[in-house]
């Protein structure tokens, strides 16, 4: 962070001085005590004799002291060994590390304790200088020797309000020279493990479910391993994991700077989980975000973040590599894998979006386009026109991550070829519906997974033009994250969330109903000191974060009886109806053309008659003809004309018949028509309202047609989360809700017209260069550390 770190530092040379003053005192103090009791008169300078005699008999003591360890250890100091073994045990009681280190870790702290052991005896005598063991490490081994911590008068970071725990509160328990920092209090709705006992198991949580508890945000610090080139500039270890939550940092002071030669800073931390550079990406996974996970599918929203310099491993921390994929991947993952084993007990959506923030405008990173305003909702703060994609499987989440990452904005700095320059975000909202009872119960989790941009300073990334203005504008967000969380610590009303956009983006997270995770990665070289304190630093301050008691799931339950499955059977009631009238005009019609066909076979049945020539022409001449000639009364009554006669008399009614039967079937058609039209309007209506409901419950943004509604019915029916194969090949334009922002955003010759370069710019400029799982079906840039 831009801002300075109160460095509260101890000189080790320094506490053999402090080491004497304190120990001096100490002993002197009963004496002290027994003066100011006798009586004043004619006492003081008698007493003040006294005194110094006793202080000289003391001094006396210890050199006689001294001279006993160096003839022991000459001796082979069997005695003192054994005094060691006994300060080491009651050193490792304090330090109360609860941590297996290996055994190279365990060699370390040895070393470490046997530093600490020894620094009564030698530091009274040997002022302003370092006790035997504290010298310089070795660079091939990186082994650390840690000197004494500072006194108590040293400390800057002391408890500042009851129940907040600083980094350094370091007390003088058993072996006053060992100090070592209390673990942060445990967040009373612990993530940590036990979050599966405190929170019911899905479809358990009811409406109000609430737990009493306070909130604080975790943090977790990561060591990554050191780097070829920190190795090959000669750099060393200034950090070092003690136990599985303590940090120490050791500042060096170099070869040539005399006043500080010999005088080794350094600075304890603590937090919720310190990681060495040998942990695993699952172990990460599983420490810092699994039960965030559960909560998110309980209806609780999540949000884990990672913070540190440029190169610290931010993001192989989020993302990681197609080998060892990070947070991101392994909580996709997790999350669809619960959903499954959830499937039986109701309907599960996921939808994600993936934005990046970059110079201060936020980008849509699955669909690139023009810049994205952010607006407040009922929701909280939201990115106006974000794509949402509903997600069916993890290959397909991964797919849109790789898309999406290829979009991200990446520029090479000194420390980092790949750096990110811009604060990446991918939210998943989990979305729960099951029917209990008469009630449709609705649970809506929201997970947040934020990849800061580097937090260092100008010189780090040794840029100019452009990067200096991603750096202010990277420093300004990290400023009002340095400031919002000051002032939530400290707090204050205003939180100056509205000052960056990162802020306003992370206020739910921040200052809100939300369980956080801060993930700070630091450097173990000390080329990189200056940020890793800095990092150290912030994550120490947001430790104290408290955000709001977050005990009530985001459930809602709506009460069936007029709600959508009221409207979902009316629907079907209706198109019954619908395929019922639609049956009945196919009959009419069969029965009409059943009709026709006899009229026409009965209209040409006379020419089976031997009829006069003059009458067969065509049914209707006949019929004419044979009008005109009974009219005219020059009709003969034969047995012929009888017949023909009483044939036209039926062909007559027939056609009668047949055109009354015409009228009604139009007549049908018409109302049937008029019905249809009418249903289908109502239908439309129906679903509209139970979309724009749908709309504004959950914005859910799909529209609704009966298909999907069928779809979602068997789905429902079969109780788990369907694929349409069609999903897997191409989400992407099915899923799509913006269209606005396409226009003409997606040109590559836009984004360089902005002089924004993103992965994808960097595969196509400089395919061999990169080495990038990102940039190929992977996830994050891939380099050597070794
Ligand atoms: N725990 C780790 N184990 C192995 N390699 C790591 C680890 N952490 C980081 N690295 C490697 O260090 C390099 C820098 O890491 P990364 O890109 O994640 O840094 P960053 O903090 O995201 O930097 P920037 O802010 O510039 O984007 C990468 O090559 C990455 O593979």
């Amino acid at each position: 962070m831009p801002v300075a770190t109160r460095s509260r530092v101890t000189a080790a040379g320094g506490c053999g001085g402090d080491g004497a003053q304190a120990w001096g005192s100490a002993s002197a103090a009963p004496a002290l005590r027994h003066d100011a009791r006798a009586p004043r008169e004619g006492a003081t300078i008698h007493n003040h004799h006294r005194l110094k005699e006793k202080l000289h008999a003391l001094t006396l003591l210890h050199e006689q002291h001294k001279q006993q360890l160096a003839a022991s250890e000459a001796r082979g100091a069997a005695a003192r060994q054994h005094r060691r073994s006994i300060r080491l045990l009651n050193a490792a009681e304090i330090v109360n590390d609860e941590n297996a280190e290996g055994e190279e870790g365990g060699e370390v702290a040895m070393l470490h304790h046997n530093a600490f052991a020894l620094v009564p005896e030698t530091a009274v005598l040997r002022e302003n200088m370092a006790p035997p063991q504290a010298r310089a490490p070795s660079k091939d081994s990186h082994v650390v020797l840690f000197a004494p911590p500072a006194e108590p008068q040293e400390k800057e970071n002391v408890v500042g309000r009851a129940g907040n725990i600083m980094s350094c509160p370091i007390k003088k328990a058993v072996f006053p020279a060992l100090r070592v920092p209390r673990a942060p209090p445990s967040r009373k709705l612990s993530l940590g493990g036990t979050v599966g006992c405190k929170l019911k198991a899905a479809g358990e949580v009811g409406v109000g479910t609430a737990e009493v508890a306070e909130n604080r945000i975790l943090v977790f610090v990561r060591l990554r391993p050191m780097s070829k080139k920190e190795e090959e500039a000669g750099s060393t270890s200034c950090v070092k994991i003690v136990n599985k939550k303590e940090v120490y940092l050791t500042e060096y002071a170099s070869e040539n700077d005399y006043l500080r030669l010999k005088r080794v800073r350094g600075r304890h931390f603590c937090f919720d989980s310190a990681f060495p550079d040998s942990t695993t990406q699952a172990e990460v996974y599983s420490t810092s975000t699994a039960d965030l996970v559960e909560g998110v599918l309980q209806g609780r929203n999540g949000t884990v973040f990672c913070y540190g310099a440029t190169g610290a491993g931010k993001t192989y921390t989020m993302l990681g590599t197609m080998e060892n994929p990070g947070i991101m991947v392994l909580a996709i993952k997790d999350l669809f894998s619960k959903v499954r084993q959830r499937s039986h007990d109701g309907n599960h959506s996921i939808q994600l979006s993936y934005l990046e923030i970059y110079n201060e405008t936020v980008r849509d990173l699955l669909s690139p386009g023009r810049p994205l305003h952010l607006r407040e909702d009922k929701q909280g703060i939201v990115a106006a026109g974000l794509t949402q994609y509903r997600a069916y499987s993890t290959d397909e989440v991964m797919k849109l991550l790789q898309r999406g990452n290829k979009n991200r904005t990446t520029e090479p700095t000194r420390v980092n070829e790949t750096s990110s320059r811009s604060h990446a975000i991918l939210q998943v909202v989990v979305e729960y519906r099951s029917m209990d009872g008469v009630n449709i119960v609705t649970r809506v989790g929201k997970l947040s997974l934020i990849d800061l941009a580097g937090s260092e300073r100008a010189m780090a990334t040794e840029q100019r033009t452009q990067r200096s203005i991603e750096g202010a504008n990277i420093n300004r967000s990290l400023l009002t994250l340095s400031s919002c969380i000051n002032a939530l610590v400290e707090g204050k009303k205003h939180i100056p969330y509205r000052n960056s956009k990162l802020t306003q983006l992370l206020k739910d997270s921040l200052g809100g109903s939300c369980n956080t995770v801060m993930v700070a990665n630091i450097s173990p070289s000390n080329l990189s000191y200056g940020e890793t304190q800095n990092t150290l630093h912030w994550a120490d301050r947001a430790k104290e974060i408290k955000t709001k008691a977050f005990t009530t799931a985001n459930e809602e339950v709506l009460n069936v009886a007029y709600s959508e499955t009221d409207q979902a059977k009316l629907l079907l009631e209706l198109q019954k109806e619908n395929s019922v009238l639609r049956e009945q005009l196919a009959k009419l019609q069969q029965k009409l053309l059943t009709v026709q066909a006899q009229t026409l076979a009965s209209n040409t049945s006379p020419k089976q008659f031997p009829v006069p020539s003059s009458h067969v022409s065509t049914p209707c001449s006949t019929q004419r003809k044979v009008k005109r000639s009974i009219l005219a009364g020059n009709c003969l009554n034969t047995p012929d004309s009888k017949r023909l006669a009483a044939d036209n008399t039926k062909v007559g009614e027939l056609q009668r018949k047949v055109r009354t039967l015409e009228a009604e079937i139009e007549k049908m058609k018409k109302e049937h028509l008029l019905q249809l039209k009418q249903k289908d309007e109502f239908i439309r209506e129906l679903i509209n309202r139970k979309a724009s409901n749908n709309h504004e419950e959950t914005c859910d943004r799909r529209v609704v047609t009966r298909a999907s509604l069928r779809k979602a019915q068997s789905n429902a029916s079969a109780g788990e989360l369907k694929s349409p194969s069609h999903r897997f090949t191409s989400p992407a334009p099915a899923a799509k809700k913006r269209t606005f922002w396409d226009i003409g955003g997606n040109s590559p010759s836009i984004l360089a017209a902005n002089g924004r370069k993103t992965r994808s710019h960097v595969a196509t400029e400089t395919p061999k260069k990169v080495s990038s799982m990102l940039l190929q079906p992977g996830f994050a840039r891939q380099r050597a550390i070794h």
